[in-house]
Order: structure tokens, then C-alpha cells, then sequence
């Protein structure tokens, strides 16, 4: 690829900032454009720059007026009426992201824009190839919390790194997003780096129930049960579907992983220091949208395990009561407080 890439952001919040930021502090490597809503660009201009900050501290900051912020891909095209995007990075929540997929519908039988889906849980490239049925769409990973600390500043808050489909173009973003200072790597396997992602975020309900930061909630013997049960139930499921999830604690097979979420605190905070030295304000994008009175994703993460678990006839009580407790505090408009030995009951698991 000869020319410089362009890159729109689709999403300009949480991740889609902090993922912005880094690629407009290198314009000689990409020209990037962010895509996000009026109100929050309105917020920015009075923060007067968007900046992130890196898990090694390493911040970048771009003043307002470097920025290009849209706040439709319609304006984008206005503003650039024969800009073909590059990359087009689905930033959405995977609520909205149908809606995102159909703004995107001008560019759907265009094979030279290549469109990469970085949101939790699975099969978001495939609900996007259903609407952008000519364009080349990539599967991604975003591993990593990332908390706003002030106006328009994002802090990356624990670790990991980005994956990307492992093709000619996913190499090329690859590349540039490393360059950017993101850790980035490419894999042939997304279905399984996804399947795993997915494992890990089944503890986001509990964050968002109990209303903990992460190295609480991991401290905590109740809660850690919680995940371990949800967990053991999609293991099975996925084993009866034949999907090999990739692991993400190194040297720790996976079925190994709920035995030891459920042991007693004396032995967990002994063997898992590396899952507990996480920054103590990292929480999770599940915990966030409660906390702002908004929808959450559970129906992609739990829920997802339910309906597989349908699809080949085994149950997922677990799962599936998480996912009845997250919508019963959604429509109450605020983060859970509720403890682990109060989801444990509710679960029927004590
Ligand atoms: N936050 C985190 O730490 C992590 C998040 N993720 C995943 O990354 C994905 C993005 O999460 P996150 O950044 O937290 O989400 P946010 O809700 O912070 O950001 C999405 C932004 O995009 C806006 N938006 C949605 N649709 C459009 C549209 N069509 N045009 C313009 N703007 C739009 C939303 O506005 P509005 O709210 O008004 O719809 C919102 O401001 C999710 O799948 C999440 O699970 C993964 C790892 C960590
Ligand atoms: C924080 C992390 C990485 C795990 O829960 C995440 O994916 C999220 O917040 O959605």
C-alpha cells in the first residue's frame, strides 16, 4: 500500500479515543477521522485537546483544532465527497452497531475498504458482512480497559494486546497501530482469540452488579464464583460446538481456569498475582454503561452463551439469570450494588 492509509474511527468513545488519539499523533503514517456524537466533540473543544495515556505512561495529546471529528459519516462524506476510507475501525457499542453497519452501506460493494470490527463479544464481522456484503471485512480484539480520568483524557488501565486478522491488510494496520505506540499483533485464529475474549468478559456483569473495580471484584471469593460457574457453562457449550477458545492466561489451560477463580482467597491471592496487578481504577465497559444509565451488552456476552447453548440443546442457568439480573438493574438507571454472596443466592448457587 503506497498511498497513506485512511483511517476512520467509527465510535468515538471509550476505546474509539483512546485508538484516535494515537493514530492522529502519527499524520505522517495515517490520516485519521473520528466519527462520534456532537455532544461529547462539544465537551472536547472545551477541554481544548483529546489525549491519551499508555499503560508504560507514555501520554499523547492532539489539540482540538488537529482534530477531524464528524458527527455522521454523512458529514465525513460532506466534508470529503471522494474519500474512500481505508480502514474503517467499528468502534460501536455492538448494540448500535447495526445501525453503524448501515451509515456504512455507500462503501458495501467497495472490496478496497476494509472494515475491522474491534467490539466485545463474537460474530460481529458476520452481522457486518450481512449488510456490507462487497467489502472486506476483518475480525479484531481490543484486550484492554480503558477509563477516562478527565475531560477527554483516556488512560488504558490493564493489559494486553490488540489483535487484528492476520491478512494483507490486517498486517498494514497491524503495523501502523504498533507504530502508534498500541501493541498489535495478527492472527490466522480471531474465531478463537473471540472465544476467549468472550470468557474473560463474562466477569463484566459482575463488575457492573456489584459496582467493583476489577482487582476488588478478583479479590473477592463470591464474586470470582460467579465468573468461574458462568465460565464452566461456556466451556462446556463450547467443547459440544467444537470451538477452541485461545487461552488468556499463558501456561494455564482453560478448563483449569473456574478451579481456580473458586479457590479460597488465601490461595488465589497467592497464585494469581499477575490477574490482581491491574491498575485499581480499571473496571469494565459493562460496569460504565450502568454507571451512565445506559444499555448494556450482556445479551452479547452471557446472552451469547445462552443461545449457543439453545442451539445445541444444553443449558446455561447461569448465564442465563446473570443476563435476567443485569437487565433488572439496567432499567433502574445505575451501577449494581449488589454483593457476591447476593448474585450467588440469586443464581441459586448457595
Ligand atoms: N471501554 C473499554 O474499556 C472496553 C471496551 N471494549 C469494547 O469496545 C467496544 C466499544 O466500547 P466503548 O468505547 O467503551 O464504547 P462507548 O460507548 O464509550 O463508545 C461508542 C461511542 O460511539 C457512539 N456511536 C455509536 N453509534 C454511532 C454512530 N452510528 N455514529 C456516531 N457515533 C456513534 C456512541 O454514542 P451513543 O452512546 O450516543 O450511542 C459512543 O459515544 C464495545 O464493544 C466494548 O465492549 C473492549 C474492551 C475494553
Ligand atoms: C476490561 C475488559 C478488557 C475486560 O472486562 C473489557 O473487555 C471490557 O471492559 O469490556
Amino acid at each position: 500500500m503506497s498511498k497513506k492509509p485512511t483511517i476512520m474511527v467509527l465510535g468515538a468513545g471509550f476505546i474509539g479515543s483512546y485508538l484516535g488519539a494515537h493514530l492522529a499523533n502519527k499524520p505522517d503514517l495515517c490520516s485519521v477521522h473520528l466519527i462520534g456524537r456532537q455532544s461529547y466533540f462539544t465537551t472536547l473543544q472545551s477541554a481544548g485537546s483529546l489525549s491519551a495515556t499508555s499503560q508504560s505512561g507514555t501520554t499523547v495529546t492532539i489539540p482540538y483544532e488537529k482534530l477531524n471529528l464528524y458527527d455522521s459519516v454523512d458529514a465525513f462524506c460532506t466534508a470529503h465527497p471522494n474519500v474512500h476510507p481505508t480502514y474503517i475501525i467499528v468502534t460501536v457499542k455492538r448494540i448500535t452497531a447495526h445501525r453503524a453497519y448501515a451509515d456504512l452501506k455507500r462503501w458495501g460493494e467497495n472490496p478496497n475498504v476494509t472494515v475491522v470490527t474491534m467490539m466485545n463479544g463474537v460474530r460481529a464481522a458476520d452481522e457486518a458482512r450481512d449488510v456490507l456484503k462487497g467489502c472486506d471485512v476483518n475480525e479484531g480484539m481490543w484486550p484492554f480497559n480503558v477509563i477516562e480520568t478527565d475531560t477527554g483524557h483516556f488512560e488504558q488501565a490493564s493489559g494486553g494486546d490488540v489483535f487484528v486478522e492476520d491478512s494483507e491488510k490486517g498486517r498494514v494496520l497491524a503495523g501502523i497501530f504498533r507504530e502508534s505506540g498500541i501493541p498489535t499483533q495478527v492472527s490466522a485464529d480471531m474465531h478463537g482469540i473471540l472465544y476467549g475474549k468472550l470468557l474473560i468478559n463474562l466477569h463484566n456483569a459482575i463488575s457492573a452488579l456489584t459496582g467493583l473495580p476489577i482487582q476488588q471484584e478478583l479479590s473477592t471469593r463470591s464474586a470470582r464464583q460467579v465468573w468461574a460457574h458462568c465460565m464452566s457453562e461456556a466451556l462446556d457449550i463450547y467443547r459440544a460446538n467444537g470451538i477452541n477458545p485461545v487461552s488468556f492466561l499463558p501456561h494455564v489451560p482453560l478448563s483449569i481456569i473456574p478451579y481456580l477463580l473458586s479457590l479460597p482467597n488465601f490461595l488465589f491471592l497467592r497464585l494469581a498475582t499477575r490477574m490482581l496487578s491491574i491498575d485499581p481504577r480499571a473496571t469494565s465497559s459493562m460496569y460504565e454503561d450502568l454507571r451512565k444509565g445506559r444499555p448494556t451488552e450482556i445479551e452479547y456476552l452471557q446472552g451469547e452463551i445462552v443461545r449457543m447453548g439453545r442451539e445445541c440443546g444444553i443449558a446455561a442457568p447461569v448465564c442465563e439469570r446473570v443476563v435476567g439480573l443485569v437487565k433488572d438493574v439496567e432499567g433502574k438507571g445505575g451501577l449494581g450494588n449488589l454483593t457476591g454472596e447476593m448474585i450467588l443466592d440469586a443464581l441459586e448457587l448457595i
